[in-house]
């Protein structure tokens, strides 16, 4: 049976998470229970895992259907198609028993295609995700095209055909697919470590609590709090004069005895973190040689970030040790934690203290769940929250952040936050007020580009963003834009391609480093990261290099433009998402943007443009059509927002100096 690896991995996992669900529908024995557990080592070849777990593989027709059945039955999903089940024997007396797996002997083609089972990844299965919690992705590739479609250049990626947009005019595959979008807990990541300052917002709180008529105050300064001195101290050191709107609201009801449960919901940057670290801040006593504070977050390096922001913030709190119950980070079991504070992320922090026993949940006094919107998009952090949540006392202070507010987020707060306070700032509306908007018909990119020389033939421009639909055309017009003698900055989802990564490579063994190379047709990301694991593991020297932009590199691309080093920024739809760069003086949309369907995409059109025209003055927006398709999505933002988008001739120098000189 071939398949690669890839291919294995998921198959694998994604049975061994069915069997492992099955334990529960078929009663297997405990023991083997346990086996199958242990059997999660990523990367082992289907049979090894089958075999460590008392299972064979057998090739013929399935006799144990109902039990299949009524497992799809249980959880919602449904039969693949025939060749494809379990079988197995059931003991006469009717319990226990061993599943079988049987796959077609063509190398389970119904599993790999079907987006049930590829949508179950590793990580479902290493977390513990329910099966019936698995999200199936329409949009998630086989593990044939995701390798297909990774990293090469001389291949497009897989169109998702309806979201095409201008680019077709350019004979590119529009799809969004030829990058990968930042996940979520990559922009909040990015978010944070790129925000310089506190968000302004001129909004109301918003309040809803258990108890209408318990009183209400808000305070406008920090010595209002009656914080402890060494504290206050740290705040100052923050450089921090006064509360944010929602802390002014926020910290008196969480710095009170009663210990206030609290939902609150606002927009990042608003000093949410700011709020939450104080307040565990002030709830530990250093004296006391354990932990007393926990808080959760979806990944290593938002937790980091937080540590980051108690260690500032708690500089003058004598004693003050925080941990890390991240990835990595080793603890002896039985070991009893001496630190106040932990900070980490849920399947760690669950480790530490349900199997581990290094944290003694029972004692803790406040617990915080940081970015629930990002943790929920994560499998598997739902229910590890909640595994913890349950360990911990009933006078523990539970406390959720988020920056959305919607029914899946407050569903999971619900659980987690009994008899809340629920505050929320509600973002600032953005405007186009302030904007001109100009569109300029083209041909096709190249006549794009002769447009966007024009413009900057004529007018000196400050800070520029262009957004494209895809990496490749985003690629393609920075090394125009650089020839044309700009400072180009390109922030898109792939840095290296595998022609580059291979030249890379060359360059490297030249230089006399020991390079392997893992990228290419039949790898993906997640396999050449194992194998580079393994290799490393081994012995070797491994370089591991995949077409991805670490998001280090995507900071360090953002803090360029941002410092002026470079005036224009080349970017995507996926890339730029949710990340707010501020002051540009014209934005181009090179593409018109557009969703997932091919649909105007009037939010994101409202948030890329409304970089421009801040603080008052007027920005410019110039966008670029190429055909009646993307005309017609262009005049659908027209109508949505009620405001003119005029025509510019961009071979009329005279009309692009009255439009940009409007702008100054
Ligand atoms: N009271 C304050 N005065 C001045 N700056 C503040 C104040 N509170 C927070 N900040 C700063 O504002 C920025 C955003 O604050 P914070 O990280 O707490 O917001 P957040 O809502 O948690 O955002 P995110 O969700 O992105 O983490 C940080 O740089 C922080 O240091």
């Amino acid at each position: 049976m071939s398949r690669s690896p890839e291919a294995g991995v998921i198959v694998s996992t994604a049975i061994s998470r069915f069997l492992y669900e099955l334990q529960e529908v078929s009663h297997l024995p405990p023991k083997l229970s346990a086996r199958m557990r242990e059997s999660r080592t990523l990367g082992e070849p289907l049979s090894t895992e089958w075999k460590k777990c008392g299972l064979t593989l057998i090739e013929k027709k399935s006799t144990f259907s109902s039990v299949l059945d009524e497992f799809f039955e249980e959880y919602g999903g449904r039969r693949l198609g025939p060749g494809c089940g379990l079988t197995g024997k059931q003991p006469a007396d009717g319990k226990g028993g061993f599943p079988v797996l049987k796959l077609p002997s063509t190398g389970s083609p119904v599993l790999r295609k079907s987006q049930y089972w590829s949508s179950c990844s590793d990580d479902h299965f290493r977390t513990g995700c329910p099966l019936k919690d698995v999200k199936i992705d329409p949009e998630k590739k086989t593990p044939e095209a995701a390798a297909g479609a990774g990293d090469g250049d001389d291949k497009t990626a897989a169109s998702s055909g309806s979201a095409a947009s201008s680019a077709e005019a350019n004979g590119e595959k529009p799809a969004d697919g030829d990058e990968k979008a930042p996940s979520p807990e990559e922009v909040s990541f990015l978010r944070k470590v790129l925000r310089e300052r506190l968000v302004q917002n001129k909004n109301e709180v918003e309040i809803m609590q258990k108890d209408p008529n318990s009183p209400l105050y808000s305070v406008k300064s920090f010595e209002e709090l009656n914080l402890p001195p060494d504290l206050l101290m740290g705040v100052y050191h923050m450089g921090f004069n006064a509360p944010s709107k929602i802390q002014e609201t926020a910290l008196p009801m969480l710095l009170a005895d009663d210990k206030t449960n609290m939902i609150a919901q606002s927009q990042s940057g608003t000093g949410k973190t700011a709020a939450f670290v104080l307040t565990m801040l002030s709830r530990i006593d250093t004296k006391k040689p354990y932990p007393q504070a926990l808080c959760l977050a979806p990944t290593m390096e938002l937790a980091l970030q937080i540590g980051q922001v108690v260690e500032q913030m708690g500089k003058y709190m004598e004693g003050l040790k925080v941990a890390y119950g991240v990835r990595g980070n080793k603890v002896a079991r039985g070991q009893k934690l001496g630190d106040h504070i932990i900070i980490g992320t849920p399947g760690t922090v669950l480790d530490w203290s349900l199997k581990l026993r290094v944290i003694d949940l029972r004692k803790v006094e406040v617990f915080v769940l940081d970015e629930a919107d990002v943790m929920i998009a994560t499998q598997g952090h739902q229910d590890q929250s909640i595994r913890i949540h349950k360990n911990l006392s009933r006078t523990c202070q539970m406390l959720l952040f988020s920056a959305t507010y919607d029914d899946p987020v407050m569903a999971f707060a619900q659980v987690v936050v009994p008899d809340p306070v629920i505050i929320r700032l509600r973002r600032e509306e953005e405007s186009l007020d302030n904007i001109k908007q100009y569109y300029v018909t083209c041909e096709n990119r190249d006549a794009k580009f002769r447009a966007l020389s024009n413009i900057y033939g004529v007018v000196s421009i400050g800070q520029c963003m262009i957004f494209c639909h895809t990496g490749k055309t985003a690629a393609w017009l920075a090394e125009k834009m650089k020839g044309g003698g700009h400072a180009v900055a390109l922030l898109t989802g792939e840095l290296l391609t595998r022609k580059t990564a291979a030249w890379l490579a060359e360059k490297m063994k030249g230089d006399g480093h020991a390079v392997a190379l893992l990228t290419g047709e039949l790898l993906t990301r997640k396999t050449a990261a194992w194998l580079a694991e393994k290799m490393k593991g081994d012995g070797h020297a491994v370089a591991l290099l995949t077409g991805e932009l670490l998001v280090e590199q995507r900071v360090s691309v953002i803090n360029r433009f941002r410092d002026g080093k470079e005036k224009v920024l080349i970017t995507t739809n996926l890339c730029a998402r949710g990340i707010d760069i501020e002051q540009v003086t014209l934005v181009v949309n090179f593409d018109i943007p557009v969703d997932q369907f091919g649909q105007p995409d009037c939010e994101n059109y409202l948030h890329r443009i409304g970089r421009t025209g801040r603080f008052g003055k007027t920005g410019l927006a110039i966008n670029m059509v190429d055909g009646p398709r993307s005309m017609s999505q262009l005049s659908k933002i027209q109508d949505h927002f009620g405001k003119k988008i005029a025509k510019l001739d961009t071979e009329d120098a005279e009309a692009i100096e009255t439009a940009v000189g409007e702008q100054e």
